[in-house]
């Protein structure tokens, strides 16, 4: 039986194009994000994918991104279950500030500390280990399940609700997972075994 799960992280939106953190806010996608989306669907069609579930966030970057990969998948319609657990972290009090103009203000030392740090949030915000801890309790109780059941998912999420989710599934410790700069609109195909452990992972982004 396939046990396949693949991940893929919204295309780019007019927030990322900005430069602004964005969090829980919830930009649309650029025409450059809309075109990603097609592409990731042509590259999944391209590999003769297609899916019995999908899993996103309550945020439209990544419904839109989940909805334009259907339609090229000619799949308009699949079940998908929205979450707020799949959302991306929240960027709190630098929530809307361009991450420039935040370096220039803080120091890009803090900056980054914030940014990619495991455990230290932003002001107001979630850092990675608190992202994970809602990512994870929803991965192991509404996803996993169905994969390991043979429903072939995909899940449409964001850089950091996506980074928890390979940590846990390639096994990545902090360090290992903050280096990881997962690219818009480019999906990831995982293989799992009949315990959820990973057999084959497939990055399209390399
Ligand atoms: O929320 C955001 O601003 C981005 O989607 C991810 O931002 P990061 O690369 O600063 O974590």
């Amino acid at each position: 039986m396939e046990r396949l799960l693949v991940l893929v992280r919204h295309g780019q939106s007019e927030w990322n194009l900005k430069n602004l953190f964005t969090g829980w806010k919830d930009p649309g996608l650029t025409d450059q994000g809309v075109a990603e989306a097609h592409k990731a669907g042509e590259q999944l069609r391209d590999l003769k994918l297609n899916f019995d579930l999908a899993f996103t966030s309550v945020l439209s970057r990544a419904q839109k991104t989940l909805g334009i990969i259907l339609e090229e998948l000619d799949q308009i319609g699949l079940e998908t279950l929205k979450d707020q657990a799949l959302n991306e972290r929240d960027y709190g009090d630098l929530t809307g500030m361009n991450k420039d103009e935040a370096r220039e203000k803080f120091g890009e030392e803090q900056v980054h500390i914030w940014r990619r740090s495991y455990d230290i949030p932003p002001p107001g915000g979630e850092s990675l280990k608190m992202t994970a801890e809602r990512v994870l309790p929803y991965y192991k109780a509404e996803i996993l399940p169905r994969v390991l059941s043979g429903k072939r998912t995909i899940v449409a999420a964001h850089g950091n609700s996506l980074r928890s989710l390979i940590m846990e599934l390639e096994g990545l410790s902090p360090e290992e997972i903050l280096k990881r700069e997962l690219g818009t609109g480019t999906p990831i195909i995982y293989r799992l075994d009949e315990d959820g452990k990973v057999i084959s992972v497939q990055d399209l982004a390399a």
